[in-house]
Parts: structure tokens; sequence; C-alpha cells
């Protein structure tokens, strides 16, 4: 559980990226935070694990304060970076996913465990020696959850996951996010691009200026979305399958006729 009460984030030059936000992310929730650019997703999101640490207001994982615990926080709340270049490490694909289970100190036999599931997750069993610099983008973002996942997080949180990502690799990856869903892990999701995802979602959180402006499950938040200046998905409340993830029967399609194009 993520509980974030009444943050408020300032930045040099007095800039409020995050304005008195009250939230709670229960364990196995599919949450997207959506919202334009600029209007604090990141930010908010990485308070959740001390990446940036509030002026106003606490945020708790698991009932521990975050400024209590960064250890804590940073095992519990996996976070994927917009760019995986910002988060790719090593070599190779095994060396790179181990990275995180190295540090939180396990056996070698855990850490090849953690490893081997963490990239079937991702469907590149196998794939440990390949090198990363040889990878596709969409490969890399897919090795950057995978090393993410090793870490056993509660809560797994990706900014902006589908970024440079071509046709196939999204879709590729909104697969693996829609299977993690559907297993159970918690996963929030950060874009401006709901088109892909708003179908596996329990519920949506829309930012505005650092404020939260909607909060409510997919059906009922896209009557608001389209003022948030976000992409959503053309028709999507209308069809059976807009529901959340443990009903929905596919992803939904990456629609020409988006509400706001950006
Ligand atoms: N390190 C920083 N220093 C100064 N201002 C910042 C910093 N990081 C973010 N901001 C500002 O805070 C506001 C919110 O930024 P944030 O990155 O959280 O929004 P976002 O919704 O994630 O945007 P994007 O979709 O473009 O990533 C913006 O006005 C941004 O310019």
């Amino acid at each position: 559980m993520i509980d974030v009460d009444g943050v408020t984030c300032r930045f040099d030059g007095g800039v409020v990226a995050v304005d008195d936000v009250h939230l709670s992310v229960p364990d196995g929730e599919f949450l997207i935070v959506a919202g334009a650019n600029g209007s604090g997703k990141t930010t908010l999101v990485r308070t959740f694990n001390g990446l940036v640490d509030p002026d106003a207001g606490s945020v708790a994982v698991n009932g521990t304060p975050v400024s209590d615990d960064l250890v804590a926080a940073r095992s519990a709340v996996g976070m994927v970076f917009q760019d995986p270049r910002d988060q790719l490490v090593a070599a190779t694909v095994g060396a790179d996913v181990a990275f995180g289970p190295e540090n939180l100190g396990c056996d070698h036999d855990e850490i090849d465990r953690r490893v081997a599931d963490a990239l079937a997750a991702v469907n590149m069993d196998g794939r440990e020696d390949d090198r990363i610099a040889s990878l596709s983008g969409g490969e890399r973002e897919r090795v950057a959850i995978a090393g993410a996942l090793a870490m056993d997080p509660d809560h797994l949180v990706l900014d902006e996951p589908f970024t440079g990502l071509d046709e196939p690799a999204r879709r590729s990856v909104v697969e693996r996010l829609r299977e993690l869903g559907a297993a159970g892990t918690s996963v929030i999701v950060v874009t401006h691009d709901l088109r892909d995802v708003l179908g596996l979602a329990d519920r949506v959180v829309g930012l505005s200026g650092g404020r939260i402006a909607v909060d409510a499950a997919p059906r009922e938040a896209t009557a608001s979305l389209p003022g948030l200046d976000v992409r959503v998905p053309a028709g999507f409340g209308d069809r059976p399958g807009d529901a959340a993830v443990n009903d929905a029967a596919d992803p939904p399609a990456n629609d020409a006729a988006d509400t706001v194009d950006q």
C-alpha cells in the first residue's frame, strides 16, 4: 500500500510541481497516473520511493514513512524510468537484471532464480548473454522492467513506458503489463497517452497543474480525461471489453482517431 498524504513538491524558481496531493494505492491495483507534459506525474511518483523528497506532506509505503526507511521504500516500489538508458547499467542482459538482487545481498541461486523469472515475465527467457547494446528499444524497455521485477517489488512504477517504441514494441510491452496485472502485481503506469493501457486499468488518476483533477474508474474517468490534454482511445467506455484488467479480453486498439493529438 502506498499512502500519499498532502504532498507538495517545489523546485528551484518556485515551480510547484505537485500541489497538496492525497492518494492511496492499494496492493494489487493497476493504476494509471495521467496528465499532460509538466502536470507533475513524474515528480509525484518519484516521491513513492524517495527519489524526490516532498516539501510538505508525507508518503508511506506499507505503513512506513519513506523518509524513515529509504531502503525499504526502494525495494517495495520498483521504478522503470522514462528512458531505459538511465537504468541499464551492465553490458549484458543477465548482468543488468542481476544488479538489483546482488545489491540486496541475495545468494547466487536466488539471483539466478530471480533473473530467470524476471526475464520470463517480460518474454525474454534465455537472453541472459545478449549484449544490451545489441537490443532494440522495446527489448531495452523489457529488460528495464525485468530489472525492476527482479527486486520483487510490491509496486511496479513505469514512467512513460512507450516513449520511443514502435508499434510492435508497444504491443509487446502492453501485453507484458497485461500479464503482470492479471497475475496480481501492482502496476502504476505514468503516461499522457492512455490509448494502449486504459483498458488494463482499475483506476485512473489525472493530474493537472500538480493537482488531482480526476480519480475514477476508467469508464467514469473518460468524461474528464480529454480536458487534461491526454490521448485516450476513441469511443472508450462504449465497448464490452472496456473493463479492468481481469476482465479485459484484448488490449484496446491503438486507434488512429484519438480525442487529443499531441
Ligand atoms: N528538477 C527540476 N527542476 C526544476 N523544475 C522541475 C524539475 N523537475 C520537474 N520540474 C518542473 O515541475 C513540473 C512538473 O514536472 P514533471 O516532470 O513532474 O511533470 P510530468 O507530468 O511528468 O511531465 P512529462 O510528461 O513532461 O515528463 C514542470 O513544470 C517541470 O518543468
